[in-house]
Formats: structure tokens, C-alpha cells, sequence
């Protein structure tokens, strides 16, 4: 964590670039009446565009890679939905806007481990910047890569577990889950605002693995 916060220190006296911030809106149908913000963090590279644009269009961004810079806004209707810069030089941007965020997808990328250990650090970084009750959800993204794969189902699993966060792996390319993780978040999010004071809470984890039985899918990629 040190050596990421020194990283961004140099990177910002550089180029000085850690305020720029690119909004971007295209909006679509969704079918959700409450707005809530929910953000993508995590590393750079692990995916955070491909998957808002996958739940967006339903389309992959192959080809080249773009670094997102600083904070990108996307308009799924309802909820809101904010991709975010994984580069240091933009955190304390990214900071300023997952204060007020309800929901935030946490990913690494299963091909890469590096990804995976800053999780930890993305964790502290949001218990110390983002809500106390903001509902957090941690996705392995790139699982249709098998053959790179270094982090383990199982490693994802119980880091998720250890932290109180449902989990599942993603793929941007195939879309497996994608659709899936926001609906979740969203039921989560629509629950919460609607809840009345005797009504069960509602179990986002069970959500996920009935969804996943419903649709047959016993394997997550
Ligand atoms: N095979 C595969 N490639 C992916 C997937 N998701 C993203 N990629 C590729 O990974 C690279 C990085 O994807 P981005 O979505 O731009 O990553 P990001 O996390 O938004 O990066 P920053 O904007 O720098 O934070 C691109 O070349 C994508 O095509 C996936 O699920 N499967």
C-alpha cells in the first residue's frame, strides 16, 4: 500500500494531471425507479470498462487498451454508474467520488496476481474513503482466460469471504455474470431504500446462487 501512495505522490507532481476528469453519458433502458451511484474500482487493466460496457451494450472492447482518465460517467438509467481511473495519478480523484457512492464493484483480474494482492489495499482504501454501509462486491474479471489464469477460484473465494463480500468471476468478453453482479448490487441497493422496518433483509449472496441455478450455470465461466 506504502509504495502505491508514493507512486501516485510522483506520478501527480509530473504531469499534474490527477484533477482531469473525462464525463462520458450515453444512457439506455433500465428498468430500476431509484438513482444510486454505484463505482468499478480496482487496478489498471483488469477490466473495469470492458465490464460497465458489456452490462451497458452488451458488447466486449477488444483491441487496444485505453486507460481510463480519471473518473468515467456512464448512464445505465438507473443506477448510475461510475468507471473509474485503476492508475495511481488518479486516485485522489477517484477518492472524492466514492465517498458518496451506495455500491462499488471491487475487481481484479484472474490473469494477473498483482491485481489480486492490491485487493487488500483497495479494501482499506474504502473503509477508510467510502460510506460505512456502502455495499461492496468483489469480481475476478478475464475468466474466460483460462489458460493465463493465475489466482484461483477458491483464492477469490475466500478472500471475499474473509471480508464479508459476495463474489463471483467475470468476463467482460463472454459476458458470464456480468449482468448478474449489477442486478445483484441493484436488488441489494432497491431493497435497502424500500425496506420496510419488519422485512427481511435481503441475502445477496442467496440472491447470487439461486440466480446462478436458475440459469443452469453451475460453472462460473
Ligand atoms: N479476455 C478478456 N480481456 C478483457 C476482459 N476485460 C477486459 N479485457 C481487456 O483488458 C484490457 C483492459 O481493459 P479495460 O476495461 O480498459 O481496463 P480498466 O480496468 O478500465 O483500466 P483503467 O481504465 O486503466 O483503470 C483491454 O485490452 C480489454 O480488452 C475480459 O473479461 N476478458
Amino acid at each position: 500500500m506504502s509504495s502505491r501512495k508514493t507512486s501516485l505522490t510522483d506520478k501527480q507532481t509530473k504531469n499534474g494531471t490527477s484533477k482531469y476528469v473525462l464525463e462520458r453519458c450515453a444512457s439506455i433502458n433500465e428498468y430500476y425507479d431509484i438513482a444510486f451511484k454505484v463505482m468499478l474500482l480496482g487496478d489498471s487493466a483488469v477490466g473495469k470498462t470492458c465490464v460497465l460496457v458489456r452490462f451497458k451494450d452488451g458488447a466486449f472492447l477488444g483491441g487496444n487498451f485505453i486507460a481510463t482518465v480519471g473518473i468515467d460517467f456512464r448512464v445505465r438509467e438507473r443506477p448510475k454508474i461510475w468507471d473509474t481511473a485503476g492508475q495511481e495519478r488518479f486516485r485522489s480523484v477517484t477518492h472524492a467520488y466514492y465517498r458518496d457512492a451506495q455500491a462499488l464493484l471491487l475487481l481484479y483480474d484472474i490473469t494477473s496476481k498483482p491485481s489480486f494482492d492490491n485487493i487488500r489495499a483497495w479494501l482499506t482504501e474504502i473503509h477508510e474513503y467510502a460510506q460505512k454501509d456502502v455495499v461492496i462486491m468483489l469480481l475476478g474479471n478475464k475468466a474466460d482466460m483460462a489458460a493465463e489464469r493465475v489466482v484461483k477460484t477458491e483464492e477469490g473465494e475466500k478472500l471475499a469471504k474473509e471480508y464479508g463480500v459476495p463474489f463471483m468471476e467475470t468476463s467482460a468478453k463472454t459476458g458470464v455474470n456480468v449482468e448478474l453482479a449489477f442486478h445483484a448490487i441493484a436488488r441489494e441497493l432497491k431493497h435497502r431504500a424500500t425496506q420496510q422496518p419488519n422485512d427481511p433483509k435481503f441475502q445477496i449472496h442467496d440472491y447470487i446462487e439461486s440466480q446462478k441455478q436458475k440459469s443452469g450455470c453451475c460453472s462460473l465461466v
